[in-house]
C-alpha cells in the first residue's frame, strides 16, 4: 500500500497514491545541493533576476492549469485558486525586482574613537541551502514566498510542500526548471516526518523557511539546533467595527477574510469584535450577506465557499461550533454541514474561553463579540497566544494609531480586515504566530548573512 493517498476533498476521490521520498534520497539531494552552491554564485544577480522574471510569466501562462490543480487537491474554489496564482505572479516579479536590488552599506570606522580611517563595505550573501516547508492552503504562492526569495538571495533550495500538494508543487518546480533555474539548485521531496526530520537537522542546512501551524514549529525548532529560522504560523486575527465605521465594507471584508477559502487561511478574520452602538445593524447586514453566497462544488464558478481540507478538519471546527452552541453561543447562520463542507456559520455570544476564539480555528465561523470602549477591546484580542494581523473599521486615525501602538500584531489595517497582504509588505507576526519576516525583500534578508570588507 502506498504511504499517501491524494484525496479530493469534495468528491472523496482519490487523485493519487505515492510513497514518501527515503532519509537516503533526502542525504543525496542536500549533497547535491551543496555542491550546487557554485552553480549559484556562478549565476549574476542579473540573471537570478532574470530566471525569476521568466517564472513570473510562465505563472501568468499557466495560470488556469495551475488553479485546476490547486482547486482538485485542496477544493479551494477555482475563483479563489486563480486569485492565489494572481498573487504568485506578484511575488515572482517582486523577487525578480528584488533579485537586483541586494545593496548593503558603507560605514565610515571614524564615527567612534580611535581614528582609524577605514570603511566598512557590509554585503549581504547567501546563507547556503535552505530547507522550505509549505503547508495545504495557498500552495503555489506560499511556496513562491520562499523559492523566489531564497533564490534571488543566491541559496540552493530544498523545498518541502505539503503531502496533498504534491501535483501542484511538481508543476510549480517545472516551471522553475522551464524558467532556467538549474535542475541541481532546486530540489522537491515529500518525505515522511521522520526523515524530514533528518533534513531539519542536517547540518548542511543552513536555514528553516517554514509555513504551518504551531505543532509542527515546536517540532522543527526542536530538531533545528543552530539555524536560522524563518517561522510563519497560525493566527486567530481580529477584525474591529467600531461605531463610526462604514457597515458594507466591514461587511464586505468579513464575508471575502473570512469565508473565502472556507476560512482556511492564516490571516482569516478570525474573531469580530463589534462596538454595542452598531451590533445589531452590522448582525443583520452580515448574516444578509452571508445568506446570498453559493456554497458547495468549487469547480462551479459562481461558488464561494467548498470544503474544507478534509474530514477530520471539517469534524474538528463542527465540534468547535456545537461546544460554543451547547454553552450558549446563539446561531444567527449556518451550523450546517454536508460531507466536508461546513456552511457559513455566525455566531452571537460566544464565551471567551470557548475553544473556537480561544484557539485558532481554521473554517468558515464568524463569531461575533460585543463591545463598549477601546480599554476593554484591547485586552481581549492580546490575550491571545497568537500575533498575527489585525483590521479595524472606523474614520478615527487617533483610535487607529492607539491601536497599532498598543496591538500585539505584525501587522493592522485600517478600513480593511487583517487579512490584507500585499506579497512586498513585511509579513509576519509576534508571539505564537511566528518569527522573522516574509515579503520579498525581507525574506532575501532572512535566507541572507551581512558581510563585511574592511579597507
Ligand atoms: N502565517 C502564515 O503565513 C501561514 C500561512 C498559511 C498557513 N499557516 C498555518 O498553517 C496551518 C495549516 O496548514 P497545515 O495544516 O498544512 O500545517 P502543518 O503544520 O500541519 O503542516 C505544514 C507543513 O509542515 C510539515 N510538517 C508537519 N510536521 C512536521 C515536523 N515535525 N517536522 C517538519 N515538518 C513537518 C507538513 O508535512 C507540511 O508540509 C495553520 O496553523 C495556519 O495558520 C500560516
Ligand atoms: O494562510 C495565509 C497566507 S496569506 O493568504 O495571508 O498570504
Amino acid at each position: 500500500m502506498a504511504d499517501y493517498q491524494i484525496i479530493n476533498p469534495y468528491s472523496g476521490e482519490p487523485i493519487e497514491a505515492y510513497e514518501f521520498h527515503t532519509r537516503e534520497q533526502v542525504a543525496e539531494a542536500i549533497e547535491a545541493l551543496v555542491a550546487a552552491r557554485k552553480t549559484q554564485q556562478a549565476t549574476p544577480a542579473f540573471e537570478r533576476s532574470n530566471i525569476l522574471l521568466k517564472l513570473a510569466q510562465l505563472l501568468l501562462e499557466n495560470k488556469e492549469d495551475l488553479a485546476q490543480l490547486v482547486m482538485q487537491e485542496t477544493s479551494k474554489t477555482i475563483n479563489d485558486s486563480r486569485v492565489e496564482i494572481d498573487r504568485a505572479y506578484n511575488t515572482a516579479l517582486a523577487s525578480a525586482m528584488e533579485a537586483r536590488s541586494i545593496n548593503g552599506e558603507a560605514l565610515d570606522s571614524d564615527a567612534y574613537p580611535p581614528m582609524r580611517e577605514k570603511i566598512g563595505v557590509v554585503l549581504w550573501k547567501p546563507l547556503g541551502t535552505v530547507l522550505c516547508i509549505t503547508p495545504f492552503n495557498f500552495p503555489i504562492n506560499i511556496a513562491l514566498h520562499k523559492i523566489g526569495p531564497a533564490f534571488a538571495a543566491g541559496n540552493t533550495i530544498l523545498f518541502k510542500p505539503g503531502p496533498q500538494n504534491k501535483r501542484s508543487a511538481e508543476r510549480l518546480v517545472a516551471l522553475c526548471y522551464a524558467a532556467g533555474m538549474d535542475r541541481s539548485v532546486l530540489k522537491m521531496l515529500i518525505p515522511d516526518i521522520d526523515a524530514t526530520r533528518y533534513a531539519v537537522s542536517h547540518p548542511e542546512i543552513q536555514a528553516i523557511n517554514f509555513t504551518g501551524g504551531t505543532a509542527a514549529a515546536n517540532a522543527i525548532a526542536a530538531d533545528a539546533g543552530y539555524k536560522k529560522m524563518l517561522f510563519e504560523l497560525g493566527g486567530n486575527d481580529p477584525l474591529i467595527v467600531m461605531p463610526d465605521a462604514d457597515l458594507d465594507a466591514a461587511v464586505n471584508a468579513t464575508i471575502n477574510q473570512r469565508f473565502a477559502t472556507a476560512g482556511q487561511r492564516c490571516t482569516a478574520a478570525k474573531r469580530l469584535f463589534v462596538h454595542t452602538a452598531v451590533f445589531d445593524a452590522f448582525a443583520e447586514k452580515l448574516v444578509a450577506a452571508t445568506a446570498r453566497l453559493k456554497v458547495g462544488n468549487p469547480a462551479e464558478e459562481d461558488t464561494f465557499i467548498g470544503p474544507l481540507i478534509h474530514t477530520a478538519a471539517a469534524d474538528e471546527v463542527e465540534a468547535r461550533i456545537s461546544a460554543a452552541v451547547n454553552a450558549g453561543a446563539k446561531v444567527l447562520f449556518g451550523h450546517k454541514r454536508e460531507g466536508n463542507i461546513l456552511w457559513p456559520t455566525i455566531l452571537d455570544n460566544v464565551a471567551d474561553d470557548a475553544e473556537l476564539v480561544a484557539e485558532e480555528t481554521f473554517g468558515p465561523v464568524v463569531p461575533l463579540r460585543k463591545f463598549d470602549d477601546e480599554a476593554e477591546l484591547i485586552p481581549l484580542i492580546n490575550n491571545s497566544p497568537f500575533g498575527l494581523q489585525a483590521g479595524v473599521f472606523t474614520q478615527n486615525l487617533a483610535l487607529a494609531k492607539r491601536l497599532y501602538n498598543q496591538l500585539d500584531v505584525g501587522l493592522l489595517a485600517v478600513n480593511d480586515g487583517p487579512g490584507f497582504r500585499a506579497e512586498h509588505f513585511p509579513f509576519g507576526g509576534v508571539k505564537e504566530s511566528g518569527v522573522g519576516r516574509e515579503g520579498v525583500r525581507y525574506a532575501i534578508r532572512e535566507m541572507s548573512y551581512q558581510k563585511t570588507l574592511v579597507i
